[in-house]
């Protein structure tokens, strides 16, 4: 992966009423990443893409989309940045083939659309109103609309919410094809497998702020408890024997079941203790903690008031401060 940041966003800050829903988040995406957005709701994570589209106006802090600045230089953003529409963007009536033919036109360099179109399973559905398209066509139309601008950037914003299982995992390839393709990609998501799967590195916000910045895998290696072990032994464990082992991150005795969560070292002294005491373990298990397990610890202290906040608090949900 090359070095080259297209994204510099440094101490954003952006509030709404007085109530900060974005409070200096820091984070640079390099070229040919996938970069994942992950958080609870009303955490900061739409606020935080739509001020690096420049669809809202930050309060303070700096956002460059390959050094431009996406509110004074909007226009040339546009070039480089493609954003995924929302479903209101799009009228009803409007075909596959007219929508593509239409944001065509928007660029003075656009994709050829019958080749995306094609790569994106599209090409029986040119002819298909908008409305009549299943979620997942919908989605993959708004994806070759984000493309059609030949953008080095695409943003996509909860993309797979609503679709079944199967168009989720097809939208994954699309991702990951996409990314092939040289694009660098940021995404907006509350799934934790897709952000695990597609994400090269992940800013997980939380409270309008950055809780951390890491891979997927160094996000479950910093949350306590990386691993888990289980086993069911032949006879009773001694309490403070399990309770001295290194690196014990928790420890639960159910139903003559121990379940104990750890390091690699936590497991290599289970094991020492198991030979040790002579006891057998059966039906014993290792398991990796997910990146669900880590999102819970990086975020254990959310609270949902700013979700409580957003009910009472949406102003300009429908018409963004920077017009595009
Ligand atoms: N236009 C607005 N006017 C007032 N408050 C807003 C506006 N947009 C967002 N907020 C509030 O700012 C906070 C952050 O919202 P934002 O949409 O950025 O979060 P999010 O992480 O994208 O949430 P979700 O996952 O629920 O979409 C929330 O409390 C939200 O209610």
């Amino acid at each position: 992966m090359a070095s080259t940041p297209v994204i510099e966003v440094s101490d954003l800050r952006k509030s709404y009423g007085g109530r900060p829903a974005v409070d200096r988040v820091s984070f640079t995406v390099e070229e040919g990443e996938i970069f994942g957005v992950l958080g609870p709701n009303g955490a900061g994570k739409t606020t935080t893409v739509e001020c690096v589209e420049g669809l809202r106006v930050p309060d303070a802090g700096r956002v460059r989309v390959t050094g431009l600045d996406p509110v004074t230089e909007h226009a040339a953003t546009r070039r480089v940045l493609g954003a995924q529409l929302q479903e209101s963007e799009l009228q009803a009536k409007l075909t596959v083939r007219e929508a593509l033919e239409l944001y065509a036109a928007f660029y003075t360099r656009p994709l050829d659309w019958r080749p995306l179109a094609e790569r994106l399973g599209l090409t029986d559905k040119l002819t298909t109103r908008f409305a009549k398209l299943s979620g997942g066509q919908k989605q993959r139309l708004f994806i070759a609309l984000a493309l059609i601008g030949n953008p080095r950037i695409v943003v996509l914003d909860e993309l797979t919410t609503g679709l079944d299982p199967r168009a989720r995992r097809d939208t994954w390839e699309l991702i990951e094809d996409i990314r092939a393709n040289g694009v660098t990609v940021l995404l907006v998501t509350h799934f934790m497998e897709e952000a695990q799967r597609l994400c090269d590195r992940i800013a997980v916000i939380d409270k309008g702020r950055v809780a951390a910045l890491d891979t997927p895998a160094g996000l479950i290696r910093r949350s306590a408890g990386a691993t888990v072990i289980s086993f069911t032994p032949s006879t009773r464990l001694d309490d403070s024997d399990l309770n001295a082992l290194p690196a014990l991150a928790s420890v639960e005795y159910k139903d003559g079941r121990v379940t104990l969560s750890g390091t690699d070292e936590t497991v290599n002294a289970v094991i020492t203790l198991l030979a040790r005491t002579h006891v057998t373990a059966h039906q014993l298990r290792v398991t990796d903690a997910t990146l669900d397990d880590a999102f819970l610890d990086l975020t254990k202290d959310a609270t949902d008031d700013t979700t409580k906040d957003g009910a009472n608090g949406d102003t300009d949900d429908a018409t963004k401060e920077a017009a595009a």
